[in-house]
């Protein structure tokens, strides 16, 4: 069975990206399309589900995890630890199922150097005043909280130029149908890319 793909989406915090992953799932089929788990040692929002929106875990649990070489990629972000886990990652793949990243710019430069299948998508803001209302918007973040976070996002925007694709998170549902093209055109790609091979792979094999 051909390996599913591996999509990496970053975003300067309250860009949207996690809103546009979730109504990417609800349209595909379940089967076709998961969006990774991440291990985090940050505090649980309101609202947040242990297992659901990560893995909650204590800094020490975390660096068990670091040492045990669990992860695929980790990252400090925030002052918090953020990690993929190797093991739901690499079986999900192999079952041909295509798989979301929510992870930021330095967990995004570890996976492009150990699987270079992985595409990359950055989200980014129609700007800084409606980052700055989305964050607010969401009421899930002190002040403090969204201050850094707002520091923090030009810093992850300098990243945009390593990403495959962009897109402009200003109306909703066109951001939306901008990440279903995405899916669809790399889709195509694999599709042709295996015809291709097939195709190789009788000509050699013929006798
Ligand atoms: N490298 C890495 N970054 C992650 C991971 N999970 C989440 N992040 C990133 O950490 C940042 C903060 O995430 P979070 O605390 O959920 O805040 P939010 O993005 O504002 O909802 C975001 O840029 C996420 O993309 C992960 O497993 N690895
Ligand atoms: N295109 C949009 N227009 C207006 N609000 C949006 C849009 N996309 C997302 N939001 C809102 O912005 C806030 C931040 O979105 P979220 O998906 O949590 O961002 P991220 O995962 O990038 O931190 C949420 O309240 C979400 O409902």
């Amino acid at each position: 069975m051909a390996q599913g793909t591996l999509y990496i989406v970053s975003a300067p915090s309250g860009a949207g990206k996690s809103s546009l992953i979730q109504a990417l799932l609800k349209t595909q089929p379940l089967y076709d399309t998961q969006v990774s788990v991440s291990h985090t040692t940050r505090g649980m929002r309101p609202g947040e589900t242990h297992g659901e929106h990560y893995f909650f875990v204590e800094k020490h649990e975390f660096e068990q995890m670091i040492a045990e070489d669990a992860f695929l990629e980790h990252a400090r972000v925030f002052d918090n630890y953020y990690g993929t886990s190797r093991h739901a990652i690499e079986q999900v793949l192999a079952t041909g199922v295509d798989v979301f990243l929510d992870i930021d710019w330095q967990g995004a430069q570890q996976i492009r150097a150990k699987m270079p299948g992985a595409r990359s998508i950055f989200v980014l803001p129609p700007s800084k005043e409606e980052l700055d209302r989305r964050l607010r918007g969401r009421g899930q973040d002190s002040e403090e909280v969204i201050t850094r976070r707002m520091a923090q996002a030009v810093a992850e925007m300098s990243h945009y130029a390593e990403y495959d694709y962009l897109i402009v998170n200003d109306d909703f549902d066109l951001a939306l149908s901008d990440l279903k093209t995405i899916i669809r055109a790399e889709r195509l790609r694999m599709a042709r890319q295996k015809a291709r091979h097939d195709a190789l792979i009788s000509k050699l094999l013929a006798v």
